[in-house]
C-alpha cells in the first residue's frame, strides 16, 4: 500500500499535522465515496466546498486528509495536510498514486469551443487503424482499447483521468486522447498530466454562465497551452481570430492548421457534398467522408498532430479517407418515400448551430426548404438563447424552438429567452413547441419531400433532463420512428 508522504510528492504543501507515513488506500474528492484509509481531499467548489464534509470523511474511514484551510479541531489520529491549492493537489497527487500513467503513453489533449470530440474521436479511430492501441476520454464515451466505459463529463476528475490513465497503460495502449473543457482546466482536473501535444480548434461564444467574460474564457483555454512543456506540440487554428493568441506563451513546438493562409498545414476544399469532402492537405488530394468545411479543419487537426507523432502522412491520409466522426456529430438519413433529409448534430452553441446550417445550405442543391428544430439548454449559459434562436430563424426556412435538457428550470422560460429580440422576419419564422418529440413531429409534418430536418443540440445524448430525472430520449430514434409512422 502506497504512503501519503510517496503520494504528496511535488504537492505544494503549508503545514503538516500528524503522521505523513499513514498508509493510503484511495483517494477521494468527494466525502460520500470514502472508504477505510482513504484519503480526503477537501476543494471548494462551486456549489459547495469540500472542507465542510471533513468530518464525515473521518466517519466513513478517512485517515488522511488534504485541505486548504485546517479544521478548528483536529482528531486525533488523522493526518491532516494544509496545501496552498487542494485542487491543484488532487491532481499531483492523482498522477502519483496511479504511477504518473500520462508520462507512460503519449497524451494529446484537444482543447476548443468546438470540435473536441470530433478531433479526439478522429485521432482514437486513426492511431486504431494504424495499429496502436488507443486511448480516449470524451463527451460521447471513454475507450480503453476497444473497450468502452461511459462518460460523465467532457473531462472527467483528476482522479478518475489518472485512474483510466492507468488502466490505459495496463491494457498496452501507447496513445491516449482526452478532450479538455474549460471547466477542467479551470478547475485543475489536468493538474498533474504529462502531454505529449495540445490542439486548439476555435473559440466563440459558450460557457459565460461559468467564466462571466469572453477574456476570461479565452485566458483559461490559453492557460492549457501555457502549461505545455518544451518537448511538446501545439497545434492550432490559424483562421481562428484567437488561434495565434493561444500559442503565445507556450513553451511547446508550435504548429498551425488552415484553410485560409499559408501554414505547416495546409487544405483546401475543393467538393464538399452530402457524400463528403473533396480536399487537398498539403497538395494531396483526399476524398473524406465528414461532411462540411468546420469538418475540413478537424481532419486538419487531426492530420497535423498524427504528422507530429512521426506518423507517415499518406497512410494517415489513407486511414483518415475512410473514419466517419463521432456519433449525433452531422448523422443524417434519408426518408426512403419522400427523401427528406433529417440530421441529428450536437450544435448547441451558437457558432456551431451557425456553422451546421452554413454547411446544409452549400450542400443544398435547389430550393430545398430547411426546417430546424433546436433548443438550449436549462442551467448553461443564458446569454446564448438569444443568438441561437435569432440564427436558427436567419439560416432556415422555418424554426422550432422546443427543449434541451431543461434541467432545474422552466422549460417555457427557456423558450422565452430563445424568443427574446427577434427580428421581425424572425418572428415569422419560428414556432415553439415545448415538447421535443412534438416538435421533431411537427418538423416533419411541416416538411414537403426533398426537404432538409436538422435537429440540433443533443447529438448523441440519449436523455432528455427534467428537473432533474433524466428521460430516455433519443433524437436519432425519434426521427426514425417518425418517418415510418408518417410514412414519409
Ligand atoms: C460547474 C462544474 O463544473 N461543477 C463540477 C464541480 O462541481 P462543484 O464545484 O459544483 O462541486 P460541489 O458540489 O460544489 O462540491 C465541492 C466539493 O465538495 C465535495 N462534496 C460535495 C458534497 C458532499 O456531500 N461531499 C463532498 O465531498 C465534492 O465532491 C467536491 O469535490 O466539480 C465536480 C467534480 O469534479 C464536477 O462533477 C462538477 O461537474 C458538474 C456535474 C457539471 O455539470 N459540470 C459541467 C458544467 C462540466 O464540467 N462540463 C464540462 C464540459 C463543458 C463543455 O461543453 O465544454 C465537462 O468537462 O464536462
Ligand atoms: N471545428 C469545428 N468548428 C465549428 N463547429 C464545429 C467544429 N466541429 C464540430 N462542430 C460543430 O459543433 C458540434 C459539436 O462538435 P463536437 O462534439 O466535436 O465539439 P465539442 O467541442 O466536443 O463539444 P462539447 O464542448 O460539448 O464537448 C458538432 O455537432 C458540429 O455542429
Ligand atoms: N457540454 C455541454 C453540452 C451541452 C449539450 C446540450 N444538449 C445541453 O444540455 O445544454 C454542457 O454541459 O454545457
Ligand atoms: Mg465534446
Amino acid at each position: 500500500m502506497l504512503i501519503l508522504q510517496d503520494i504528496l510528492y511535488q504537492v505544494k504543501i503549508r503545514s503538516v499535522n500528524g503522521n505523513i507515513q499513514a498508509p493510503v488506500n484511495d483517494l477521494q474528492i468527494d466525502s460520500r465515496k470514502i472508504g477505510k484509509s482513504s484519503c480526503f481531499i477537501a476543494i471548494r467548489g462551486v456549489q459547495a466546498d469540500g472542507h465542510a464534509f471533513i468530518g464525515k470523511a473521518i466517519e466513513s474511514g478517512a485517515a488522511t486528509i488534504i485541505c486548504e484551510e485546517l479544521p478548528d479541531v483536529l482528531a486525533d489520529g488523522i493526518c491532516y495536510v494544509q496545501v496552498e491549492n487542494s485542487a491543484e493537489a488532487a491532481g499531483t497527487m492523482a498522477a502519483n498514486f496511479y504511477g504518473q500513467p500520462s508520462m507512460k503513453l503519449k497524451l494529446i489533449g484537444v482543447t476548443g469551443t468546438n470540435g473536441k470530440t470530433t478531433v479526439a474521436t478522429l485521432l482514437y479511430k486513426l492511431f486504431t487503424a494504424l495499429g496502436y492501441d488507443c486511448g480516449l476520454l470524451s463527451t460521447v464515451q471513454n475507450m480503453i482499447a476497444g473497450r468502452q466505459i461511459e462518460a460523465t463529463h467532457t473531462t472527467p476528475d483528476a482522479i478518475s483521468i489518472n485512474a483510466l490513465l492507468r488502466n490505459m497503460v495496463d491494457a498496452g495502449c501507447s496513445y491516449a486522447f482526452m478532450e479538455v473543457s474549460s471547466h477542467a482546466v479551470h478547475q485543475h482536473r489536468i493538474a498533474g498530466l504529462h502531454f505529449a501535444g495540445g490542439i486548439f480548434t476555435n473559440i466563440s461564444h459558450d460557457h459565460l454562465d461559468y467564466h462571466k467574460t469572453f477574456d476570461e474564457y479565452i485566458r483559461v483555454k490559453k492557460a492549457f497551452f501555457d502549461g505545455l512543456a518544451a518537448s511538446a506540440f501545439a497545434i492550432s487554428n490559424l483562421d481562428d481570430k484567437r488561434g495565434s493568441v493561444m500559442l503565445q506563451n507556450t513553451a511547446a513546438v508550435k504548429y498551425f492548421y488552415s484553410l485560409r493562409s499559408l501554414a505547416e498545414f495546409k487544405g483546401k476544399i475543393l467538393e464538399n457534398g452530402l457524400t463528403g469532402l473533396v480536399m487537398t492537405v498539403n497538395d494531396q488530394e483526399v476524398h473524406f467522408r465528414l461532411i462540411g468545411e468546420f469538418n475540413a479543419y478537424n481532419l486538419l487537426a487531426v492530420y497535423g498532430a498524427a504528422t507530429c507523432l512521426g506518423e507517415d502522412r499518406h497512410e494517415v491520409l489513407r486511414c483518415l479517407s475512410v473514419l466517419s466522426g463521432a456519433e449525433g456529430r452531422f448523422e443524417y438519413l434519408v426518408s426512403p418515400v419522400d427523401k427528406i433529409i433529417g440530421i441529428v448534430d450536437y450544435a448547441h452553441t451558437p457558432d456551431a448551430l451557425e456553422n451546421v446550417l452554413k454547411t446544409i445550405h452549400q450542400l443544398r442543391k435547389g430550393d430545398e426548404r430547411v426546417i430546424t428544430v433546436v433548443g438550449c439548454g436549462g442551467d448553461r449559459d443564458k446569454t446564448k438563447r438569444p443568438v441561437m434562436g435569432q440564427a436558427a430563424c436567419d439560416l432556415s426556412d422555418k424554426a422550432i424552438f422546443t427543449s434541451d435538457n431543461p434541467r432545474s428550470e422552466d422549460p417555457q422560460e427557456i423558450l422565452k429567452d430563445m424568443e427574446a429580440g427577434l427580428t421581425t422576419a424572425a418572428r415569422r419564422k419560428y414556432i415553439s413547441v415545448v415538447d421535443r418529440r412534438e416538435a421533431i413531429k411537427t418538423a416533419f409534418s411541416l416538411a414537403n419531400p426533398g426537404d432538409i430536418i436538422l435537429i440540433a443540440g443533443k447529438g448523441h445524448e440519449k436523455y432528455q433532463e427534467i428537473k432533474g430525472v433524466k428521460h430516455h430520449f433519443d433524437d436519432k430514434e425519434e426521427m426514425e420512428r417518425i418517418m415510418e409512422e408518417q410514412g414519409r
